[in-house]
């Protein structure tokens, strides 16, 4: 969504199943994702987004914003580890009750996280997490939304702001052709 946002072309490789035994030593940890730029590679979802926000201008206008942009990705990531086993049900990578799974992991987590997104959007005024407008942190929580959404839409009917601001993100001129054209693969 950056590369795109930025308009800089780049090589989107998903790398297959039967491809990974393979690429998994080539890569810094063992996994993905993995950013290369001229030959050199740097790992870590977190860090390669950072990189590539600072370097596009997606990341704050200034030191204060970019911290509280971090704060708000790392409590987005809080959330995503608390309910890991939910997600690893509904994607398919793990067996269990997904009733139950929805119940007593997801909903209550997310009953306490997304009125917490919702009151520092309503405090930005931007209609963006960062007052100066969209970030990477836009883009991430966006993102993520969309795929609860996929596996729990009851729960966001009841949270229309937060799908209004992933709509806003999505519709964005720089981003609305591609994320219509990668629909089809995203879960
Ligand atoms: N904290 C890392 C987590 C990376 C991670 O867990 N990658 C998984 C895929 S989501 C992976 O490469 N798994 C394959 C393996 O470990 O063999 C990040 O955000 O990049």
């Amino acid at each position: 969504m950056i590369f795109q946002y930025a308009g800089q072309k780049f090589e989107d490789h998903r790398v297959s199943q039967q491809e990974w035994p393979t690429f998994k030593p080539k890569t810094p940890f063992g996994q993905l994702p993995v950013l290369e730029v001229d030959g050199k590679q740097l790992a870590q979802s977190f860090a390669v987004t950072r990189y590539l926000a600072k370097k596009f201008g997606l990341a704050g206008k200034d030191d204060w914003e970019s911290a509280q942009l971090d704060s708000i990705a790392d409590f987005q990531k809080d959330f995503e580890n608390e309910t890991r086993k939910y997600y690893l049900m509904m994607a398919g990578f793990a067996s269990g009750d997904k009733e139950i799974a929805y119940k007593e992991i997801f909903n209550p987590a997310a009953e306490k996280h997304f009125p917490v997104l919702n009151k520092l959007l309503k405090e930005s005024g931007s209609g963006f997490f960062g007052k100066s407008g969209p970030s990477w942190v836009d883009f991430y929580i966006s993102d993520r939304v969309t795929t609860y959404n996929g596996f729990a839409p009851e729960f966001f009917k009841k949270h229309p702001e937060i799908l209004a601001h992933a709509d806003r993100i999505h519709n964005l001129p720089q981003l609305k052709d591609y994320i219509k054209s990668r629909k089809q693969t995203h879960i």
